[in-house]
């Protein structure tokens, strides 16, 4: 479980999360909606330490997140984070070097094969290609499989729909939904009711800041309210 208590930060003197109690249910979706600027980012990069909180803090599996460079390290094994832009992610030329990296540069803990975690993605055979190459959907598909080589327990997803077409979207359900079944924890972003009913099993609603609806549906939801698109799967 993933939990953030009273949390408060910003950017200089802009104040971007003001007092959020955050929950994601293990082994399940939770998704985060809101408009563009609402703090989804700054909220869901709080998960891994890439930010820290000014007041309140945040908890993963029950254990309270600190921010010295071991634990920073640890937390970082259990969290994988997906960026937005896969661009922001891959860091070698070819799949196999990419997807290798990071369990190359674990220490401890039990890393997945390259081959395994390309599988996993619906990536098999790719290992040889060159991440420059590679369709916006494959890209992203790349980076989540670079997180889940590090065999992580939980996933943050950033917009992970941003570039993709309705059959990569769907894609990205089946792939997301599979992962949760084998006992990962994600937490996605996304500004897309259709997407979110389609991988989430619980909803959170972020606004301004604050948290503006909490639920395990999005029926009755006001989307125009929240900045929400309008999208279907
Ligand atoms: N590195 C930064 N420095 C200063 N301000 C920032 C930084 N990153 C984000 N902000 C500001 O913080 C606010 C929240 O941004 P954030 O990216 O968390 O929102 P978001 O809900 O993820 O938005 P989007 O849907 O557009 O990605 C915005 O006003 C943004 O301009």
């Amino acid at each position: 479980m993933i939990e953030t208590v009273d949390l408060h930060f910003g950017y200089g003197d802009q104040s971007v999360l003001r007092g959020v109690d955050f929950t994601a249910q293990s082994a399940a979706v939770t998704v985060l909606l809101g408009r563009n600027g609402a703090g989804k980012s700054s909220l869901l990069k709080q998960f891994n330490g890439l930010l820290e909180p000014d007041r309140g803090h945040v908890e993963i599996g029950g254990e309270r997140l600190e921010y010295d460079s071991d634990s920073l390290k640890a937390v970082r094994r259990r969290v994988g984070f997906v960026f937005q832009q896969p661009e922001d992610q891959l860091v070698a030329p070819t799949v196999e070097q990419d997807v290798a990296f990071g369990p190359h540069n674990m220490e401890g803990g039990e890393a997945e094969s390259v081959s395994r975690t390309l599988e996993r993605v619906g990536l098999a055979g790719y290992e040889d290609r060159l991440c420059s190459r590679l369709s916006n959907g494959e890209r992203k598909r790349v980076a989540l499989a670079g997180v889940l080589a590090m065999n992580p327990d939980y996933v943050v997803l950033d917009e992970p729909t941003a570039g993709l077409d309705g059959e990569g979207t769907r894609a990205l359900v089946d792939l997301i939904r599979g992962l949760t079944d084998e006992g990962i924890t994600f937490v996605v972003s996304t500004h897309y009711p259709g997407f979110a009913s389609a991988v989430g099993d619980a909803f959170t609603v972020l606004d301004d800041g604050e948290i503006a609806y909490r639920g395990a549906t999005l029926e009755g939801i006001d989307a125009e309210r929240y900045g929400l698109r309008r999208f279907g799967v």
